[in-house]
């Protein structure tokens, strides 16, 4: 212990130089003069990179070192969350980084496969100081002992599932299982499925894969940003620790009503709704409606234009012709555009050379290409041209054409239409997916975007110009009288030029990768992770699948989990359409969260739907069932009491954080019988009582869960409400007005 304890305490002064060192390196990097476009971009390489050093030493603070590798052939490493070399010449490892390969007989050696272990030893510490030692011998030949062997290998692991939670999930490095590991560190490239029940440790495997991947492929995945895809903002805020304690910061979490920039989705959709909104049919229906808006005149009336030279006529012929050609390019809508416009413009000038040109004898056109010229020039200056064109093939932009759409449905079924139709109101999530299919369809009409930019920058030029004029002006006066040209003293017109200068008043881009991808929707994430996949419809997937044209993913998720109505329900029919059969499909068994006296009853509630159930069998058992508890009472305020005072048992028991997880409809009260309880679309999870509806539950966990009206649960629903307890569950229901106990749950408590 003693000497585990010195050289934790070593590990700890090394790291106080190191960090001392970074926030020197991002201090000076911050004040280098960024002259240049290239100073600039090596100035912002400089702070991120440094800045992402500092942000690992500052993860490295906790439990930085948790295990040490002893070899057969003498070899003996200390493995930790970062890792960390001595200011030696060499460089001599301190400590290893827990994904280096040379860590990984600490997840998986065994009795069986040492792996070239003699024993491998779990150093437990809390703030800085060696609490606990744990040695487990994999080379039977190994007499020595320390006092540390323990006969239970799993001690460690048991210990950290027991743990009080804080509402926050933790990074596990310290006891990262086998069947973990191989899916942590997977080689395959392309697009990975961990499937498995809850409690399985999906999320937290996926999280140590993304720190894994940008360890091993730092240099394109720092520059790419990571995507991690959470169901909902307490979610995301719940895991939202476990990358930056594992030392990563280029990550961007998100849900999937937040991946279009600008946007913000506060609406709601029926589920009706928001499943045909997700439905792949619905691609198509865009598609449709885009060359909707892709006009011409009827043949019996003509757009007549005025035009100083005579009428105009913009015929179907003409404006057929234009649009096939257009569609043709095969661009998007708005990219297209420009073809059909100058193809109409041709035609009307075809049209007045005709008519101005034509000799009275029936020669040749009597214009030479310079009149013709023009002419065009006068057409394409025409208001009234322009006002024809935006009439046939608008500039579109994706925000006016769903609006557009959702207020008159078009190509689907009638009762699908009526579904959807809705004039105006907020966006909804359901919405995202197809304001991206429309900036798709749309395309992006940058042109506009570019020509404002170039004028910034011109305006800028200029801008540079008068400035190094007054600098020319002002050495002029100072040095006139002394006929001192070859002055030493170098003014800024020696040393830039306009266009320099410029640029450098341009705003330096300090920005992160991912805060840059945050902000684009046209990015290219290096690697995506979606947790709860099953919950996404086919048109949120079409989105992803955009954000990630390498298709490197990592989606976790449960299938028995699916809640809701537009979820894809099977790998295949999510994947099949984007990379065919090209995935590979890993499973997790064994359930960490949930004891299994408690996923004995969830079991029985899929069951009693699906009778050949098979549930991840559970790690620990605490001996105690779940409660019950009956409300005889005549009002709404019964249920809520009830709630409120199972609250005050659970607290006695000192059950560090409690869920009550209720249908909506019951919050009011609940809310009202229990204040304390933090409540509402993103409640604050660290708090010791948290009230949820059962969507929000999804992903996350408590010591102790009070299932409120569990009649009123869907089964997917009611499966993941009872799943989420460490240590206790309870189930309160009304049993005089309330729909009774679901099927599974009738025999609880008697
Ligand atoms: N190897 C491990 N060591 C310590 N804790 C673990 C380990 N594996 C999983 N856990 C813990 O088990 C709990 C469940 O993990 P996680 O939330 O990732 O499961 P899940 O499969 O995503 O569950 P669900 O589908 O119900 O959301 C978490 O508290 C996690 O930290």
């Amino acid at each position: 212990m003693r000497n585990e304890q010195e050289f934790i305490d070593l590990l700890h002064r090394r790291l106080a130089e190191l960090r001392t060192g970074a926030e020197a390196a991002v201090k000076d990097a911050l004040a280098m003069d960024g002259t240049t476009f290239q100073a600039r971009q090596e100035r912002d390489v400089m702070v991120a990179e440094q800045s992402g050093l500092l942000a690992a030493f500052n993860a490295g603070e906790h439990g930085l070192c948790f295990g040490r590798l002893l070899f057969r052939d003498g070899a003996d490493h200390h493995i930790g969350r970062i890792g960390i070399r001595a200011a030696d010449e060499d460089r001599t490892p301190l400590v290893i980084d827990w994904r280096a390969e040379v860590a990984r007989p600490f997840y998986l050696a065994t009795g069986h496969t040492p792996m070239g272990l003699r024993r491998r030893r779990h150093i437990t510490t809390e703030n800085h100081r060696v609490t606990d030692l744990h040695d487990e011998i994999l080379d039977l030949t190994d007499t020595a002992r320390t006092g540390h062997e323990g006969s239970d290998a799993d001690a460690v692991l048991l210990a950290a599932l027991d743990a009080a939670r804080t509402g926050r999930m933790h990074d596990i490095v310290q006891t990262i299982q086998a069947e973990q590991d191989r899916i942590i560190r997977a080689p395959h490239q392309g697009v990975l499925v961990v499937e498995g029940g809850p409690g399985t440790g999906k999320t937290v495997v996926a999280l140590h894969r993304a720190a894994y991947l940008l360890y091993a492929h730092r240099e394109r995945l720092a520059r790419r940003a990571v995507l991690i895809v959470g169901p909902n903002p307490a979610f995301l805020g719940y895991i939202s620790e476990v990358l930056p304690a594992l030392g990563e910061t280029g990550v961007l979490l998100a849900t999937p009503a937040e991946l279009y920039p600008g946007v913000r989705a506060t609406g709601t959709d029926t589920p009706r709704a928001a499943e045909i909104k997700g439905a792949a049919t619905m691609a198509d229906a865009l598609a449709a409606h885009v060359r909707d808006r892709q006009t011409v005149p009827e043949p019996d009336a003509p757009i007549a234009i005025r035009h100083d030279d005579g009428e105009l006529l913009l015929t179907t012929d003409i404006a057929t012709e234009a649009r096939s050609l257009a569609r043709e390019t095969r661009l998007p809508h708005n990219l297209a555009r420009p073809y059909f416009a100058f193809r109409v413009i041709d035609a009307l000038t075809a049209q007045i050379a005709d008519r101005l040109g034509a000799d009275p004898y029936g020669g040749p056109s009597l214009l030479g290409p310079d009149d013709i010229a023009q002419l065009g020039k006068a057409v394409a200056a025409n208001r009234d041209v322009h006002a024809a064109i935006d009439d046939l093939w608008p500039a579109l932009t994706p925000q006016e054409f769903i609006a557009d759409y959702l207020t008159d449905p078009t190509h689907l079924p009638d009762e699908d239409a009526a579904a959807i139709r809705r004039d105006g109101g907020p966006w909804t999530p359901a919405d995202v997916p197809l304001l991206d299919e429309a900036a798709e369809l749309l395309g992006e009409d940058d042109s506009a975007a570019r020509a404002a930019a170039e004028a910034a920058r011109q305006e800028r030029v200029r801008y540079a110009q008068g400035v190094l004029d007054l600098s020319y002006g002002s050495r002029t006066q100072e040095f006139e009288d002394r006929e001192d040209e070859d002055s030493e003293i170098l003014a800024a017109h020696d040393l830039i030029d306009a266009e320099r200068l410029a640029e450098r008043h341009e705003e330096a881009d300090h920005r992160s990768a991912a805060e840059r991808a945050a902000a684009d929707r046209t990015w290219a994430f290096g690697h995506i992770i979606v947790d709860e996949a099953q919950e996404l419809s086919a048109m949120a997937w079409r989105l992803l699948m955009r954000r990630c044209p390498t298709r490197s993913m990592t989606l976790v998720g449960d299938p028995a989990q699916t809640a809701e109505p537009g979820g894809c329900g099977t790998w295949e029919a999510i994947l099949t359409p984007h990379v065919g059969d090209r995935w590979e499909h890993v499973r997790l068994g064994v359930n960490y969260r949930t004891p299994a006296e408690i996923m004995d009853l969830a079991a029985g509630v899929v069951r009693s739907v699906n009778p050949s159930f098979e549930p991840p069998s559970s790690v620990r058992s605490t001996g105690e069932g779940p409660w019950m508890c009956a409300v005889h009472g005549d009002s709404e305020a019964d249920l809520a009491d009830a709630v409120a005072d199972a609250v005050v048992s659970e607290t006695s028991r000192e059950m560090a954080r409690i869920a009550i997880i209720a249908q909506h409809r019951h919050h009011a009260a609940l809310r009202a019988a229990v204040p304390a309880a933090s409540a509402g679309p993103e409640p604050d999870l660290t708090r010791p009582v948290v009230l949820l509806d059962p969507r929000q539950a999804k992903g996350l966990e408590f010591d102790s869960v009070i299932v409120v009206e569990p009649g009123e649960f869907g089964t997917s629903d009611l499966y993941v409400a009872l799943t989420r307890a460490t240590q206790r569950l309870g189930v309160i229901y009304d049993a005089e007005d309330g729909p009774g106990l679901p099927a599974g749950l009738e025999g609880l408590g008697w």
